[in-house]
């Protein structure tokens, strides 16, 4: 490269890529580009046809968009505008860089499968082209391949796995936001408007309007909320749905408004002032977050293929399609079930207790795979994530990450009495439960679970 070349690529705006990270304060790839002084091209691409990524489902969408609108609006108090583009990212990318003339694109990693080859495959176009590529950690709090047993492999049991992570260099503190960017020339793009994220014939995200406030802001709200008012008594009350007791932070990291590290840190502050039981429980909770991304960085097949294979000889009966239609729309004659499934069309949330209670319902009383399962979350959760949501359909199922598959039969009606027992969540849900126009059960329960262990021994004997 010859000096004329070298000083204009130095003046060359740097395109940073927006993925899984929509957020200006704590975002390393943004605070790079910020301080190479260089002009910044924000650029964020709706790619749904890139082979292997899996596009989002309608309740994601509708968050995807409130957030984006956020993020633009944060950008834009810092100088800089969001260039949207769609399309498959190898090529979207590639256009930008050219039409803006820049010389460097920075991102922060995504950990999927399909993801992961797309961005090599970017990083590597790009320094062939003799552009900088650099990819940073922002959105897990220890990079997958950097905590490992002792012999190297990636963990399949929790516990062992937090372990080892508390035993690690401490995760690094948030990064201040950037005071001003200098935005790089206009490149053509699309209003986020354009993307048709948002549900319109008909309009059903009433009650996700609710419920929600997406983009970094509210989540810096909630999370500041919740370590003030609730994560004392979260250790307690965290297992009861009628109780508000969690952080309902999830749809915040899912989307990275809000990183794993600015919640650590600040959860460390406020355990001085609150109950450093509950901060310890609510922290090891974002510890299975950090275990479902390291395993789905070990098994990039989370969301379709069983962790331990022998599960796939499970003799998964016919598909019954009004059984599955009654658990979609909460008509199972379950209460508890019932609540949850209703409670996740209107607010595009469950309760945890809850996604458990569902989950083993469908598998383990309804026979039906976990895959219908996990794909009717990934349409109708704002927090459906590629790493979380098959994780917990595999870990309930008792194909995934556990010391050996094991069986795991929730009772919904034991799981009611127990965590709801004053039927306060399943009323607020279900308001004709306990009257005539409340159906009979579909399924025996006691029956069912014989069935289900049965087609289990079958599991067994393939080991
Ligand atoms: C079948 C099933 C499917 C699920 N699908 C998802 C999903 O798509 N996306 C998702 O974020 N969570 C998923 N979860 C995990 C959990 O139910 C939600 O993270 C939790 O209910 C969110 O509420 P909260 O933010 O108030 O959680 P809190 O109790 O306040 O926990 C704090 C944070 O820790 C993380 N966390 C807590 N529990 C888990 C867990 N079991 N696995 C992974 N992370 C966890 C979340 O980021 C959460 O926001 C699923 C659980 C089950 C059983």
């Amino acid at each position: 490269m010859n000096a004329a070349t070298r000083d204009d690529r130095e003046d060359a705006p740097v395109v940073l890529w927006f993925r899984d990270d929509l957020r200006v304060a704590d975002n390393p790839a943004l605070r790079a580009a910020a301080d190479s002084g260089r002009p910044v091209l924000c650029l964020y691409v709706w790619d749904v046809e890139s082979e292997g990524v899996r596009p989002p489902g309608g309740a994601a969408r509708w968050w995807l968009h409130h957030s984006l609108t956020a993020l633009a609006e944060e950008l834009d108090r810092l100088g800089a505008r969001l260039t949207v583009r769609r399309g498959p990212a190898e090529r979207v990318v590639a256009d930008v860089l050219r039409d803006s003339g820049a010389g460097a694109v920075f991102w922060n990693r995504r950990y999927g499968g399909a993801e992961r080859r797309i961005d090599e495959a970017i990083k590597t176009a790009a320094r062939d082209g003799g552009l900088e590529a650099a990819s940073f950690a922002a959105s897990l709090l220890f990079e997958p391949w950097t905590i490992r047993t002792g012999a190297g492999t990636p963990f399949s049991v929790y516990t062992p796995f937090w372990r080892a992570c508390l035993a690690a260099p401490p995760p690094r503190k948030p990064l201040p936001t950037p005071q001003e960017l200098t935005a790089a020339d206009p490149v053509d793009g699309e209003s986020i408007d354009d993307l048709g994220l948002l549900p319109t014939d008909p309009d059903w995200a009433g009650g996700l309007r609710e419920a929600w406030e997406p983009g970094e802001r509210s989540a810096r709200r909630r999370l500041a909320a919740f370590l003030d008012e609730d994560v004392a008594r979260y250790r307690d009350d965290r297992d009861a749905p009628g109780i508000d007791a969690t952080s309902r932070l999830s749809p915040h990291l899912r989307w990275g408004e809000l990183s794993p590290h600015q919640v650590w840190h600040a959860t460390a502050e406020a355990r001085d002032r609150a109950n450093a039981e509950g901060a310890s429980t609510f922290v090891s909770e974002l510890g299975w977050r950090e275990f479902a991304y390291h395993t789905l960085f070990a098994h990039p097949e989370l969301a379709t293929v069983n962790i331990h294979r022998e599960y796939d000889s499970f003799p998964w009966p016919r598909l019954h399609p009004a059984a599955l239609r009654a658990w979609h729309q909460g008509r199972t004659g379950i209460p508890l079930v019932d609540a949850g499934m209703r409670e996740l069309w209107t607010t595009g949330t469950m309760h945890n207790r809850v996604r458990m209670v569902v989950a083993s319902f469908l598998i383990k009383n309804l026979l039906i795979d976990w895959r219908r399962g996990e794909q009717w979350f990934w349409d109708t959760l704002v927090d459906a994530d590629p790493a979380s949501n098959p994780f917990n359909w595999q870990w309930v199922a008792g194909s995934g990450a556990d010391a050996a598959p094991y069986f795991r039969v929730f009772n919904p009606e034991l799981q009611r009495t127990k965590f709801d027992p004053h039927g306060d969540y399943v009323r607020r849900w279900v308001p004709e439960w306990d009257t005539a126009d409340y159906p009979e059960p579909i399924v025996d329960l006691a029956e069912t679970r014989r069935a289900a262990l049965a087609a289990f021994d079958e599991v067994k004997k393939a080991r």
